[in-house]
């Protein structure tokens, strides 16, 4: 018989600060649903996921990607989320339109994002770091209107800014100019990240309007650098989880991707994932 409560072991510890992750598989376990999780531990975080997409990928590139039904999304967030509740959430690849709308409607169902306290990370995901397509091109429309106005945070690279806003980054102004287009689309804070920048700095910069937080870190030499942006935006969603403002989760996550970038492997014939090993070492 239910006791209608969940089970309680003796001396049970107290959970950790969850955090839910809406996004694709990466067969080749570098990006998406593989890179959030491994950073969700790293982090201290507990994560919870809801699958929108199983790719067939390795490092050479995404050979095929499938989208799970809108429906089987959406009850994998309320699932969690009804049950063990949420302290921040995020998405990366969302495949479709229809996903989108889907998700963005469950959010506000739920509780995430928007007006509520459970702050709510969107990485704009649009292609893999090869060129292959990981959103249906109808779909940026949905996370302009639909996904980026429930938005604590988005991150986009600079290829996605210019597909969300058509401004191309080429300096500190444009940099700014970005900013300041992704903020009219409604999110409280955007993050425009240098990665695909050149210059021996990979300059990302924070903005609400009104606070702008240049975090300049080096660049450092190497290609393998596949599930960077995941493990960027997995890592701020952890410290939000934790109690952080945005720019402490952002500065944060900044130090946490420089050194997974500089402690990057190579596996495969082609791009190798950013790393994380060196936390289990319990460096900080
Ligand atoms: N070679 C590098 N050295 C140090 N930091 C990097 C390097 N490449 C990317 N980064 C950092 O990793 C994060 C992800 O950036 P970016 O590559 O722009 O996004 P994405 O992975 O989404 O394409 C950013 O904080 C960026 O500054
Ligand atoms: C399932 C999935 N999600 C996200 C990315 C983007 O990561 P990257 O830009 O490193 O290729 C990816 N390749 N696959």
């Amino acid at each position: 018989m239910s006791t209608g409560g969940p089970p309680e072991a003796a001396g049970a510890k107290a959970p950790p600060p969850t955090a839910l992750t809406i996004a694709g598989s990466d067969s080749g376990g570098g990006a998406g649903i593989q890179a959030d999780l491994r950073t969700f531990f790293a982090c201290g975080v507990h994560g919870m996921t809801a699958v929108t997409a199983v790719t067939v990928q390795n490092s050479l590139g995404v050979e095929d990607f499938t989208e799970i039904p809108s429906n089987v999304v959406t009850a994998q967030i309320r699932a969690v989320t009804g049950d063990m509740g949420a302290d921040a959430a995020k998405t990366g690849m969302l495949a479709t339109a229809e996903i989108i709308t889907a998700v963005a409607k469950t959010l506000g169902d739920v509780g995430i994002g928007g007006d509520s306290d459970v702050p709510f990370v969107v990485d704009p995901v649009a292609a893999s770091m090869h060129g292959d397509p990981l959103l249906r091109e109808e779909a940026l429309e949905a996370i302009r209107t639909e996904l980026l106005p429930r938005a604590t945070l988005v991150t986009p690279n600079l290829d996605e800014v210019r597909l969300l806003t058509g401004v191309e980054v080429t300096d500190a102004g444009s940099r700014h100019a970005a900013a300041e287009a992704l903020l009219a689309l409604g999110p409280r804070w955007v993050l425009v990240k240098g990665g695909h920048d050149s210059g021996p700095r990979c300059v990302d910069l924070l903005s609400d309007g009104t606070t702008h937080l240049e975090l300049d870190g080096p660049r450092h030499d190497t290609p393998h650098t596949h599930g960077g942006g995941d493990t960027l935006a997995s890592a701020v969603t952890a410290e939000l989880a934790k109690g952080a403002d945005v720019p402490t989760a952002v500065e944060e996550g900044k130090r946490f991707i420089e050194r997974c970038v500089a402690e990057a492997y190579p596996l495969g014939g082609g791009i190798g994932p950013v790393s994380p090993f060196w936390r289990l070492a319990g460096e900080d």
